[in-house]
């Protein structure tokens, strides 16, 4: 019996066309809007438009949204997978905003293009197909949300977009991809990482991320006071060090009480409290600093904000991040 399919379009290059001046550009109709016809033989396909943005425009508003059509709809129809399409810009981000926010059975599956809809090549429809056959699956349930392009499907904990323009962008540099899809099968050959869900129902904090460099100085980490921010991710060096001028600039921001948060600005590797020298990751833990488990920049920037607006109910963010 065929699944059912709820395909939700938020935008991006796979909803894009290129102009005769090689501009790629949102059209007024959504050029991905009716493909549900093409995927029907696949399964019975819900199909509805969120938004038309191109990812960078998608905050953590728009993908509170997203959660809230999930929930609705799931409450009042009857589900076997959802598909959303996506930028490929921030897909990653809500991809891992909606692993933490939901706790459903069924696959959701996010997936994008690397070439709009007109252009030679153009990969929208193929991942598009892909991303239904791995919603439609048995295999998929229970294993969070998922990442489905170039024929490999990846956990949202761990993905991340590494080339700008390859249509082999996206990677999980820790654990590689968790499954397959073929010709002929889906399937998923790695069990996922354990989930951790969060009820939020606002987003009104701000969080910031600053990539920490060689010769850092504290203005920019004192300007998160100033600013008014309620907490920061820092991307710090190597195993998660800063410049001694920094780890300043950080005291002050823990004496204020404004939580921060470190991981490495390395791809590969989990940031842990290992130096004890001044910045050293070890001294920062000892002052306060909360290291992010093995997750990247941006989404522990997700994290610490949907940390943050549990305002109900508190949280722990030492123990969230742990
Ligand atoms: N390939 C893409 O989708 C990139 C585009 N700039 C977006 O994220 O909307």
């Amino acid at each position: 019996m065929k699944k059912n399919i709820l395909l939700i379009h938020t935008g991006g290059t796979i909803s894009m066309k290129m102009n005769e001046t090689g501009a790629v550009l949102p059209n007024e109709k959504n050029p991905l809007l009716g493909v549900s016809e093409q995927l029907a033989k696949y399964a019975n396909i819900s199909e509805m438009e969120a938004f038309n943005l191109p990812s960078p425009h998608i905050t953590p508003k728009e993908m509170l949204y997203l959660r809230n059509v999930l929930q609705q709809y799931a409450s009042e129809h009857p589900i076997d997978g959802v598909v959303i399409t996506h930028g490929t810009d921030t897909l990653e981000e809500t991809a891992y905003f909606l692993d933490l926010t939901t706790k459903f059975d069924f696959p959701i599956v996010l997936t994008g293009a690397m070439r709009s809809s007109n252009e030679l090549g153009a990969d929208g429809v193929y991942n598009l197909v892909e991303a239904v056959r791995v919603a439609c699956s048995e295999e998929a349930r229970d294993k969070g949300v998922l990442v489905v392009m170039n024929d490999e499907i990846h956990q949202a904990f761990n993905i991340t977009k590494t080339s700008t323009s390859s249509v082999n962008t996206f990677q999980s540099p820790q654990y590689g991809p968790i499954g397959l899809v073929t010709k002929k099968m889906v399937h998923i050959h790695q069990a996922p990482v354990k989930r951790r869900y969060v009820e939020v129902n606002s987003i009104e904090k701000r969080v910031a991320l600053l990539k920490v460099y060689a010769g850092m100085e504290r203005d920019l980490i004192e300007a998160i006071l100033t600013l008014g921010y309620d907490g920061v991710v820092l991307e710090g060096l190597g195993q998660g060090n800063v410049p001694p001028d920094v780890a300043v600039g950080i005291q002050k921001l823990l004496d204020a009480n404004i939580p921060v948060i470190l991981v490495s600005r390395c791809f590969n590797g989990i940031a842990e409290g290992v130096y004890g020298y001044v910045g050293g990751g070890k001294s920062l833990e000892n002052s306060g600093v909360i290291f992010a488990n093995g997750i990247n920049g941006q989404k522990a920037r997700l994290k610490l904000l949907i940390g943050l607006n549990q305002e109900s109910s508190p949280i722990d963010l030492k123990e969230f991040f742990n």
